[in-house]
């Protein structure tokens, strides 16, 4: 044995022999998408694993789906390789959240959606054989948001505000070459305070104390939140002669990877480089263990969940059906009272032709007894 492979026995070959599992086993990940329709959700997925990995939805459909007035979860599987290291990417959109005019408590079927992921895990983890859990938890959820003069849509405030106890959140600037610098550094500024202020939990990446060139990452990654991006499928070229993905406009090129346009380098860094194991683990361990802990306080091993109806939703619907249950109840009452009162005046109008008849009657009597007298005093 040489020096070289003496050094590289025991401790200090840890780091190594991990590096080499995790390359072998390779990792899973799942994002979901949230945001209104047309943010850029699809074409931000594409420009991230620089590949077509979501179809774009067709005119029609999007329609169609509008009409259809509900929030669907559509999921989308991959399988990438890099340098040896495959990555099963599973990415969730969420089509029609946020598209309607009342988009009161659209995010009840998304944070159900979550919470359902983490309850499948854990009554996987309780059965006895775990070798095949399926883990579907969701390690970030992207919200897609599209900025107002004081920061957020009240609808968005209210989605974070619940989203962010159940999954790591980031939330995106879209389709920020729309906006001026000074606009965005605006944005920026508001968003980050009003979620400050609501206590709005957005997701921040842990700084590794030991590596210098790490932390600076990191840092550079937090002093981006929240990520004002651009995405393009399309490859341009520019006046000096590089291809890039950007896009183009009379007055010059956006490029999706220069942190001088966007900040959508920093965000690829957080999900698929720098901060992957960090979500994961975050989900894993914090996340999950808050709602398993939540979860076991409120019932016995094994007890399945308890659906409590606070889905807003449902609850304006029962409030109109029993509204109009007690519109329609109210109508019949009313309808059966003058039923009633139109009997009670027939009966006393018969009442009142039989009185009429007995009187009638009776002063036929009196004639045929007082002709009766007439002819037994003639006869006598
Ligand atoms: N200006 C600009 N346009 C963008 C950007 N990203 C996407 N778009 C365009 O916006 C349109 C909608 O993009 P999609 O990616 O289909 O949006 P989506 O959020 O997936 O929409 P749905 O499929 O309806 O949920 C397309 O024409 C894109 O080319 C961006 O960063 N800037």
């Amino acid at each position: 044995m040489n020096e070289d492979e003496i050094l590289s026995v025991g401790i200090a070959d840890l780091p190594n022999q991990r590096h080499k599992i995790v390359s072998r086993n390779g990792a899973a990940l799942t994002l979901m998408l949230c945001g209104e329709s047309g943010l850029g959700k699809t074409t931000f997925c594409n420009t991230l694993f620089s590949t077509s990995i979501k179809p774009h939805m067709d005119i029609e459909t999007r329609r169609s789906k509008h009409m259809e007035k509900s929030v669907e979860i559509e999921i989308t599987k991959a399988e990438l390789e890099e340098k040896n290291f495959h990555l099963r990417l599973t990415m969730i959109d969420t089509p029609g959240f946020g598209d309607f005019i009342n988009n009161t408590g659209c995010w009840e079927s998304i944070l159900e959606f979550i919470e359902d992921q983490h309850e499948s895990y854990m009554r996987q983890d309780q059965q006895p054989d775990r070798t095949k859990i399926i883990d579907m938890r969701i390690h970030a959820c992207l919200y897609f948001l599209r900025p107002v003069r004081n920061g957020l849509r009240p609808m968005d405030l209210e989605a974070m505000k619940r989203l962010c106890k159940r999954v790591n959140l980031i939330p995106v600037i879209a389709k920020s070459d729309m906006y001026t610098r000074r606009d965005l550094a605006m944005y920026k500024t508001r968003i980050a305070q009003v979620l400050d202020y609501h206590q709005v939990n957005i997701y921040k990446p842990s700084i590794d104390e030991g590596d210098p060139v790490f932390q600076r990452q990191i840092q550079g990654i937090i002093s981006a939140m929240p990520f004002a991006i651009v995405s393009s499928e399309d490859d341009i070229r520019t006046t000096d002669g590089r291809v890039v993905k950007g896009r183009k406009y009379p007055w010059g090129i956006v490029e999706v990877e220069s942190e001088e346009h966007c900040d959508f380098k920093q965000l690829r860094n957080l999900l698929i480089r720098s901060c992957m194991l960090d979500l994961i683990q975050r989900t894993e361990d914090i996340i999950y263990e808050e709602y398993r802990q939540e979860q076991m306080q409120v019932r016995q091993y094994g007890e399945p969940k308890l659906r409590t109806i606070d889905n807003t939703k449902f609850k304006e619907e029962e409030e109109n059906l029993r509204r109009r249950f007690t519109e329609q109840v109210r109508q019949e009452e009313a309808r059966f009272r003058q039923w009633e009162q139109r009997l009670i005046a027939e009966r006393d109008n018969l009442n009142k032709d039989l009185e009429a008849q007995h009187v009638q009657i009776k002063q036929l009597e009196l004639e045929i007894e007082r002709l009766k007298l007439n002819s037994s005093s003639r006869k006598r």
